[in-house]
């Protein structure tokens, strides 16, 4: 049976800090851990730590499944759930094996996690017959970080079979849910749903990208103490605790001035809604003053936000004196006056948020706003650039596919051409600035909804105007946009479905939750 301190090790998304490497970096932490540890005692330690993770749910769980159903794929990963099977086995528990490889074939360590595997009477399905025939906990090794190509063939079968069965009770992936690509975040092809994905040494960017997130379940890292190995520029998972650490602090003699002023342009004829959610999103994450100021013709401009008459309407050049921080793009449309607007802030020396359709206008060849942008990078003012997957596919003049295959690579282009902190939106939302960079682990489908991003800016702007750094503000607003998404204190469920508007309260709730939080001291 294994320690059960080393339960104890095991990291959770926001609870924990953690890195999250590519494919590529998770090999050389595993090479450069095999130059001190030997390679099949980390196959070892991964497949009992997550037998032990197993046996203790399974003393706590109280309708036992009839049988553990292990299946181990052609790899490495398969080698884990064979060393799985063995602890589980030993520890009484009922485990049926399907093993899809040939006993002579697969790594030198992957023979000798057989070879244990056999020293324990465990009953054996056939691989070429997957059926699951009776009430089952699944533990899935049959693909981890080697898959190349689409899961075909037999192991196609079996993982259409775990997430269609009716015997499916629980399923556990080891490393990550097979059919996954760990760096896109993708499914190759057919891909396991788990319920809970172990994984190991590090956590892979595709279990925390676009369908990756849905297809984990509940995911819990093992570290296996290899965290040292791994470069300190690696992207990083910051926890809830160290974001609320950066959440400004707001002292008993601060007035208005304290807060910063931030001023939204945008929202042109059709569009003026943009720009009032952001400006409304400003005011409610604690902007001391905020402004707006419109594009649109004067006939259609309200008179005032009604609902948030502590905004103001004002001229560009008022609000270029007014601001301390200056959000730009939604709604502005992508008129002649929207580029001649662009060009003024782009001159101008405040922190800038670029967003929507200030984006569409940088992507187009424009010579006036390539030589605002030359000149803002130059003079080293600090500017935030928060595109979805099709403005930075404008701005990178590619594909929203290629984008979205290589969503690190994007983002870190798009920050070293603007000399900007660039935030890549979407699940799994990545924040990238010089050799520093974060993913976002909040929100859900909720914030898919028209305005969300609007709502974003505000956000961000708002944390600049009080004093975050231009990357502490982005990465930060994005993990408070996305706790819209979270159940408030008096709420069990988070919701499902909900307008930007009630993104803008819930937001402003979440963060007069966790300001009172750290006040009592992250109790
Ligand atoms: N000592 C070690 O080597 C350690 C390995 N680890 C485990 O090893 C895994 C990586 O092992 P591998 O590099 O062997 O990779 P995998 O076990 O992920 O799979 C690679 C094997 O599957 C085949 N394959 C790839 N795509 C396929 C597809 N679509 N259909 C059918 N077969 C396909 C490959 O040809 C190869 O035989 C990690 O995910 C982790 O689970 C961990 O246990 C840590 C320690
Ligand atoms: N599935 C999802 N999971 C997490 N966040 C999401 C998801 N879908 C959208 N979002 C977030 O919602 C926001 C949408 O922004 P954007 O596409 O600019 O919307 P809009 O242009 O309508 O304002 C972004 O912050 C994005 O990261
Ligand atoms: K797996």
């Amino acid at each position: 049976m294994p320690d059960t301190d080393l339960h104890t090790a095991w990291l959770y998304p926001r609870e924990d800090h953690f890195p999250v490497l590519t494919v590529a970096q998770t090999r050389a932490a595993e090479e450069a851990a095999f130059k001190a540890v030997d390679s099949f005692e980390l196959m070892k330690a991964a497949g009992e730590r997550s037998a032990a993770r197993i046996l203790d749910d399974l003393r706590h769980c109280e309708l036992q499944p009839a049988q553990v159903l292990v299946l181990a794929g052609p790899g490495n990963n398969g080698g884990d759930a064979l060393i799985c099977a063995r602890t589980l086995a030993q520890a009484g528990v009922n485990v049926v094996l399907m093993d899809i490889a040939d006993p002579h074939t697969g790594s030198k360590d992957r023979q000798n996690a057989k070879k244990l595997a056999d020293s324990v009477p465990i009953p054996l399905v056939d691989a070429r017959h997957p059926v699951i025939d009776r009430d089952s906990w699944i533990v899935d090794g049959l693909l981890g970080i080697g898959i190349t190509r689409a899961a075909e063939g037999l192991i196609a079968k079996w993982i259409e079979l775990i997430n269609h069965s009716p015997n499916r009770r629980r399923v556990y992936s080891l490393d990550s849910p097979s059919g996954l690509n760990c760096d896109t975040g993708l499914a190759m092809g057919p891909a396991v749903q788990a319920d809970v994905t172990l994984s190991y040494i590090a956590c892979k960017l595709g279990l925390l990208s676009s369908e990756g997130k849905d297809l984990c379940g509940t995911l819990m890292i093992e570290p296996l103490n290899c965290e040292r190995l791994i470069e300190p520029d690696a992207l990083q998972a910051p926890s809830d605790q160290q974001h609320t650490a950066r959440l400004p602090h707001r002292l008993h003699a601060h007035h208005k001035g304290n807060h910063g002023s931030v001023s939204v342009v945008g929202g042109c004829s059709g569009m003026v809604g943009a720009a009032l959610l952001a400006a409304r999103s400003a005011i409610l994450c604690g902007a001391g003053r905020v402004a707006y100021s419109l594009l649109a013709d004067q006939a259609d401009q309200p008179l005032l936000d009604f609902q948030f008459p502590e905004l103001m309407n004002k001229s560009l050049e008022d609000v270029l004196t007014f601001s301390t921080v200056l959000a730009v793009g939604p709604g502005m449309g992508q008129s002649g006056l929207a580029e001649q607007v662009l060009n003024r802030v782009l001159r101008a020396n405040q922190p800038l948020v670029l967003d929507a359709d200030a984006l569409n206008l940088l992507a187009t060849d424009s010579a006036t706003l390539g030589d605002g942008m030359t000149h803002r990078i130059q003079a080293g003012w600090q500017t935030v650039l928060t595109p979805h997957p099709l403005e930075a596919a404008r701005l990178l003049n590619t594909s929203t596919e290629w984008v979205q295959h290589h969503r690190l690579s994007a983002a870190t282009a798009l920050s070293e051409r603007f000399n900007a902190t660039v935030v890549l939106k979407g699940a799994g939302t990545l924040t990238v600035y010089k050799a520093r960079s974060e993913i976002n682990l909040t929100g859900s489908s909720l914030l898919a909804t028209g305005g969300s991003g609007d709502v974003l800016t505000g956000c961000i702007a708002a944390l600049l105007a009080q004093g975050l750094s231009a990357f502490e503000a982005a990465s930060t607003g994005v993990w408070l946009h996305g706790l819209a998404a979270d159940p408030l204190p008096d709420e069990t469920h988070g919701p499902e479905v909900a307008g930007a508007s009630v993104l803008i309260t819930r937001i402003n709730q979440q963060l007069n939750h966790f300001l009172h939080k750290r006040a009592r001291g992250n109790r």
